[in-house]
This record gives structure tokens, sequence and C-alpha cells, in this order.
């Protein structure tokens, strides 16, 4: 399965910068590159307005003064203003190659184009009250912001606000993509997001979201090979019937609603008492199992046989918050790795609120349990018990209504049907998910999104 694009943590970013100087690059001339793809892109975007560049006392600042020289040699209308003199080795020498005068931060008049490198992935603790204001106000009435990095009083790692930040339209992410640009509440003020290549080579377990490649069926191909999901219906029907219909419509086979009535005519519905014979069934390939199910006994009951099963599951909703009474590492015993699909507080109920970041509580989830999770949110996050973790970008806000967790956990199951191992399934099922409903525009219900599925199939193709 295709991986997205690197994220690094700024420690990250800092030792993959230390092997290029290993290598033989200098800071300097990574300063050079960076402040080069800074200078080309408000070049390119400001249209040739007049800029204002702000520079910090770092790195990030020394990436700015680079900036100022090279949009100055192009012919812009450039000025630099700055909260204090530089501080590190690089950015000295950087300032020292800018001939134009340095205006005092707090004093300095706005201009079209806004350049902010004050603070990257330097900045360890909040902005001064006087900075965090100048930012404010020069962004809000610039026509065009850009942050170099990442916006400056934006925390790299967790995506925390240490100031309050005004909204960039666009962040140019030097070398790779950082936390800050996918996690909220960050990632929204960034704007757009580009990645500049300043000459440093990149790894990492942690990566954005891709576009999954899925193979179309071929003549050999029949319902069962497709894929044929089960689904455990609960006290609440809606919920299940939703999980079932977006399994059939992100292509599996057969579908099977157990406890449940309605959906599409190619739904196979049945009562609840054939989950055992379900279960037993050799060509069943997935369950999901939690959405409408009560967290009671009975839910128990269901539960318990699921996983006394060899089916992989898909656990979401009502199965939560029976796991989180049973412990998450009873999952651990299970034959086929199980996928979750908590939402914040399901999350914190099952794992507590942990350390760290998203991305760290995630991945900590996914060693504790030894199951895949889908921590759902605006910046969902995927995390293997392997260590690889995969952050999504972009979800639409109207994701946010009822019923559309119920539809995820369907598709993530067609997907672990069609035969994808847990990690890979709940990639492709996000990533399904997040285009059905860009493909969905504004204000949809969530049984319209099983709709949009095909379509977002067909981009996979
Ligand atoms: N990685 C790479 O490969 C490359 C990285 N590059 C660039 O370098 C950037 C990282 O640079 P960086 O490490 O110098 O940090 P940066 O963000 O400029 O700030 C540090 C300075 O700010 C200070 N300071 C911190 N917080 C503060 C506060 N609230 N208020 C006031 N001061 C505060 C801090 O002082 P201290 O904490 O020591 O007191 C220190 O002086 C990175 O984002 C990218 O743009 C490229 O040039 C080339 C290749
Ligand atoms: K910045």
């Amino acid at each position: 399965m295709s991986r997205g694009r690197a994220i690094l943590t700024a420690a990250a970013m800092r030792a993959a910068e230390d092997r290029a100087i290993a290598r033989g690059a200098s800071v300097e001339s990574l300063m050079a590159r960076a402040g080069k793809a800074v200078a080309e892109a408000a070049w390119r975007f400001g249209g040739g307005r007049p800029v204002l560049i702000l520079c910090g006392p770092g790195n990030n600042g020394g990436d700015g003064y680079v900036a100022a020289r090279v949009l100055k040699a192009l012919g812009a209308n450039v000025r630099v203003a700055a909260p204090c003199d530089p501080q590190s080795e690089a950015a000295i020498q950087a300032r020292r190659g800018w001939d134009g005068p340095v205006e005092p931060l707090t004093d300095t008049t706005p201009a079209p184009m806004l350049v902010d490198a004050l603070f990257g992935t330097g900045l360890s603790r909040p902005l001064q009250p006087d900075v965090a204001d100048a930012l404010m106000r020069l962004v809000s009435r610039a026509h065009l912001a850009l942050a170099v990095d990442l916006p400056s009083g934006l925390a790299t790692d967790t995506g925390a606000l240490l100031a309050p930040v005004p909204h960039f339209s666009l962040t140019l992410a030097l070398g790779a993509l950082k936390p800050v640009h996918l996690l909220q509440p960050a990632a929204h003020l960034c704007g757009a997001v580009r990645v500049a290549d300043i000459g440093i080579a990149t790894e990492s377990l942690i990566t954005e979201l891709a576009r999954p490649h899925l193979a179309a069926p071929g003549p050999a191909d029949h319902k069962y090979s497709r894929g044929f999901v089960a689904v455990v219906g609960g006290g609440m029907p809606g919920a299940a019937r939703l999980s079932a219909t977006a399994a059939l419509r992100a292509g599996s086979g057969m579908v099977k609603l157990l406890g449940g009535q309605g959906g599409p005519d190619a739904l196979v519905c049945r009562p609840i008492e054939e989950l055992a014979a379900t279960l037993a069934d050799k060509r069943l390939n997935a369950v999901v199992i939690g959405p409408g199910l009560s967290p009671d006994a009975a839910g128990r009951s269901l539960l318990d046989q699921v996983m006394a099963g060899r089916a992989p599951a898909v656990m979401d909703a009502g199965a939560l918050r029976l796991i989180g009474d049973m412990g998450a590492e009873a999952l651990k015993g299970l034959p086929a790795m199980a996928i979750l699909t908590p939402h914040d507080g399901e999350f914190e109920s099952l794992f507590g609120k942990g350390q760290g970041s998203k991305i760290d509580r995630a991945g900590q989830a996914a060693a504790a349990s030894g199951a895949v999770i889908v921590f759902k949110g605006a910046d969902t996050v995927i995390a293997s018990p392997d260590g690889q973790i995969a952050v999504a970008p972009d979800a639409s806000a109207w994701l946010s209504t009822g019923g559309t967790g119920d539809v995820l956990a369907g598709i993530v199951a067609a997907m672990r049907a069609r035969g994808l191992d847990a990690f890979d399934a709940a990639c492709a099922g996000v990533w399904l998910h997040g285009d059905a409903a860009r493909r969905a525009g504004p204000a949809f219900v969530a049984d319209d999104l099983a709709n949009h599925l095909p379509a977002a199939i067909a981009a996979c193709l």
C-alpha cells in the first residue's frame, strides 16, 4: 500500500539536518535553499506586491533574512522587521547578507504580502504578548500571509497554540511536513501547506495518509472473493444499517446485517440469532460490531461471540465502551488484529489522557492494545502496533454529524474483507471516507456519504 509524505517531529528534523551536515552540507547551505524557496513562494504567490518579512532570533529568522536578499535581487519591494537581533550563528550571517534596514517589529507598518519568519521548530515557550500582538495585527492587514516552516506561536510536535495565532494563507514547510501541519487546532491556521525540498533526506514511520491503490475485480471474482462482511446490529438499528450499507457501497461482495432490517435490497438481513452460524462461516472476512450496540450484558454477549470467532473485527461505539470495561489488553489475544475507531471521548475512556500529541497517544494505544487505532477527528490519526502511523489531512468539517462514524466502520470492514491488513484497511477506509465527504459537499447526512463511495473508489483504481 502506498505511503504518503514523511512527517517529522522537531527532533527528527534536527537529526535529519545533522545527517545532511555529516554528509557535507552546512547549516548555511541549507538556509540558503530554504530562504530561496521562501523568496520564490513570496514572489510567485504575492504577484510582485510589496513584501514585509518578520525575522526572529533563530534560524527561522535566518531563512527570512536570506529570503529578503533574494527577493530584493528579483526586484521586489521588500522591508524587514525584527523583535531583536539574530542570535544563532547562521542567522547572524544571514542578517549580514541583508543590506537594507531592519525596522522594530512593534512599530512596523503592514504590507500586502506578509512573511512570518519569527519562530519555527525552535519555539520553546509562549510568544511575548507584544510580539504576538504585532503578528496578529500585521497578518490581519495583509492580503496574503506566508508562514516560513510553520506559523509562529504553534507547537511543532503537538499542534497546540502557545499564543493567539492568526490564520495564514500559505505555509511553506521546510524539508518535510511536521505534526503541526496536520494536527488541529494548528493545521487549520496553516492554510495551504507546501513542502520545499531543501536537500535533506527525510524518512519517518509517521506519514501523511495517501490515496490507496485498489485493484478492480477480475473475471474470476465472485461475491465471496470480493469480501464478505457481517455487521452486528443492536439497540439502535439505524447505526448498524449505515455501516452495512457503507460496506456494500465500498465494494464488498456480500454484506449480512444481523439483527437489523432495511437498507438496499442487496443487503442480507438476518435475525441476531444467526450470529454464531455466520461467525462460523469460513467465507466470512470481517465483522463490524459496535454501531448501535448497547453497552450492556446483551451487548457484551454479542461482543464475546465476535471475539471468540476468527474473523477480523472492526469495533466502534458500544463495542468500545465494552472493551473499556474488560481492558484493551484483552484484544491482544485475538487471532486477527482488530481495528478500533474511537473518537476523542471514547479514546480517553479507553486509554486515558496519555502523553504527548495525538500522534503519540494513538501510537501508545496501538502498542497497549495490539490493535490498529483509528483515532478519529478533524485530524484522524491511524496507528499500528508495529509503529506505523498515518495522519489524515483536510477532513471536511461537515463530517461532524451523527452516523458518519458508523459509515467509516463499514468502509474499513470492506477494506479488511477485500484482504488488506489491519493498518492498510484502516488507512484505505479513512481515505475513502474523507474523499466521499469532499464529494458530498456541504450539509450532507451520513446516509448520503455511501452514495459517493463508488466515485471515491474509482479515484483509487
Ligand atoms: N531543520 C533544518 O534542517 C533547517 C531548518 N531551518 C530553519 O530553522 C528553523 C529552526 O531554527 P531554530 O532551531 O534556530 O529555531 P527558531 O524557531 O528559529 O527559534 C529559536 C530561537 O528563538 C528563541 N525562542 C524560542 N522561543 C521563543 C519565544 N517564545 N520568545 C522569544 N524567543 C524564543 C530561541 O532562544 P532560546 O529558546 O534559546 O532562548 C532561539 O534563539 C526551522 O524552523 C527552519 O525555519 C533552515 O534554516 C535550514 C534547515
Ligand atoms: K514562522
